[in-house]
């Protein structure tokens, strides 16, 4: 829907049209309609004004309407009141925009009444004025971020009258090192203008401080996607597009985010996202030497090891089952979507100093958990674990995953699918229809452990092949992982699930 469009019944307000409407001279009113802004204004109705807003309008329509989505702020002044919007210029693009009335003297109380209503419809249970910590990844995807920042992001931000702070990270890892030395008491938000590495650093940093928890808890991350891979955002700001995405920021809502305990040798870290191997790893991590095809390099290195038979990358891996029936999955995934959203993030704030869970499975040097079975996956071709629905634009691999249902989604896929049936596998996940394939098994599991073995095609080869944690490549050996359920929190649009790709 544009952000202002002609209404035909701009006065359905459950307010009252007394309280909703503010006169504004003799000929122009701005009321409160039930999602949006309407501005009647007479002078619409003139030729001149066509082109009021930047929308080529019809002739003598005197209404338009702003949905509150789109409003940023407003202000009211003894002489004026000023409404700052965002304008989608294009499908994929927004930029802030004013209206500007005059108003008399005598109205003023009346106009900052109805300007706090207004901000109350416009921001609901979203937190107004937000203070971001916004860090810049100069080398994300084709190096844009910075550009972006400034030129779809900052102006939005500022326009909404977030307090922001910018900062540029200066080498690899260097986001873990500031935000492990952040105030968390002066931000509310950290904001990464990034691909998915970024942000899985800023959880990490968080989860060095001492009070981890507390730190998790207290600050929100999310990205306003800068990178080659933007799956945080397409997930909760609903798009890949920089200027949608700071305004699904601006409006975004406390959400519990569950994360996931990774450890591996002596190491714990934590992963917000996916973690994987087989096939998914080895199309995304061993086509670096693909890279100049952008984003094609991982359906061409899909088709490679399909049409050469390199499928198959057996390991052994335990799990705790919470769920593996589709059917139940998905009804426990319709009944949250049907929920309506939270009123407020319900979650009792850890203790000042509290640091990071303890580890309920223990670690990946321990012997196997009580009840654990380790199964052997012969003929293994995808292991992936997701705790968002979508991996990258267009590729919803978890359908049924949710924010906080304190458990990952777990899929597996054998290497004994027919050749013409696997190269069908990426337009049914873009379909949704992958997960509803009898060889796709789909399980909800609160924590798994992961033993890869040798791959027989890669006899003699040192690097023997790849794990991913949230795209990032670790060592190809054992790991385990729990999750922790609502540990961390982002900002989304929904306050409890992930958005669908617009
Ligand atoms: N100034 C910097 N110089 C080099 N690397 C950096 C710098 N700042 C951040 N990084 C690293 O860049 C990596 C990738 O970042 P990000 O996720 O933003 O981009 P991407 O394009 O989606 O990722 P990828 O390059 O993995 O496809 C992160 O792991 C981060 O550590």
């Amino acid at each position: 829907m544009s952000e202002i469009a002609e209404t035909s019944n701009p006065f359905n307000d459950s307010d009252g049209l007394a309280n909703a409407t503010l006169p504004v001279g003799r000929n122009v009113s701005l009321t409160l309609g039930t999602d949006a802004l309407v501005v009647l204004d007479e002078a619409f109705g003139d030729k001149q004004s066509w082109n009021c807003f930047g929308l080529l309008s019809s002739r003598n329509k005197t209404t338009r309407s702003i949905p509150f989505f789109n409003v940023l702020w407003a202000e009211a002044t003894e002489f004026d009141i000023t409404i700052t919007y965002a304008h989608n210029v294009s499908k994929k693009t927004a930029r802030p925009s004013n209206i500007h009335y005059l108003i008399e003297k005598t109205d003023h109380a009346r106009a900052v009444a109805w300007v706090a209503r207004l901000l109350d419809r416009a921001y609901g249970a979203a937190q107004k004025r937000k203070r971001i910590k916004v860090l810049v990844n100069p080398f994300g995807g084709q190096g844009g971020a910075e550009k972006y920042y400034l030129r779809d992001i900052e102006p939005i931000l500022a326009a909404a009258r977030c307090e922001i702070d910018v900062e540029k990270t200066q080498y690899g890892g260097h986001a873990v090192d500031l935000v492990e030395k952040l105030d968390i008491d002066q931000w509310d938000v950290i904001a990464c203008c990034s691909g998915d590495g970024v942000p899985h650093e800023v959880f990490n940093g968080l989860a060095k401080k001492k009070n981890a928890a507390r730190a998790l808890h207290q600050v929100a991350v999310v990205q306003f996607p800068c990178g080659s891979g933007n799956a945080m955002s397409i997930n909760l700001n609903g798009t890949n597009s920089p200027s949608l995405a700071a305004i699904a920021v601006v409006k975004g809502l406390r959400t519990p985010l569950d994360l996931i305990s990774v450890t591996q040798d002596d190491k714990r870290i934590l992963s917000f996202l996916s973690q994987s191997a087989g096939m998914v790893a080895e199309c995304d991590l061993g086509t670096e030497n693909l890279r100049w095809l952008g984003s094609a390099r991982f359906d061409v290195g899909f088709l490679l090891r399909v049409l050469s038979g390199r499928v198959m990358y057996p390991a052994d891996v335990a799990i705790a089952l919470e769920d593996d029936s589709k059917t139940s999955i998905r009804e426990t995934y319709r009944r949250e979507h049907s929920r309506s959203p939270p009123a407020s993030d319900s979650r009792i704030p850890p203790a000042v100093d509290s640091s990071l869970p303890p580890l309920e499975f223990g670690t990946v040097n321990d012997p196997l958990p009580s009840g654990w079975a380790l199964i052997p996956y012969d003929t293994l071709s995808t292991f992936y674990v997701g705790n968002m629905t979508y991996m990258a634009p267009n590729a919803p691999f978890f359908p049924m995953a949710l924010p906080t249902d304190g458990c990952a989604d777990f899929i597996t896929v054998p290497g004994t699918v027919p050749k013409l049936e696997s190269l069908s596998i990426g337009i049914a996940v873009e379909k949704g229809t992958f997960v509803d394939k009898d060889y796709v098994a789909y399980k909800k599991i609160r924590a798994y452990r992961f033993i890869p073995r040798r791959i027989p095609h890669r006899k003699g080869e040192k690097e023997n092949g790849y794990i991913s944690i949230d795209g990032e490549s670790v060592p190809f050996r054992p790991f385990q992982a729990e999750v922790h359920p609502g540990l961390g929190t982002v900002l989304s649009r929904s306050g409890h699930i992930y958005e669908k790709q617009r």
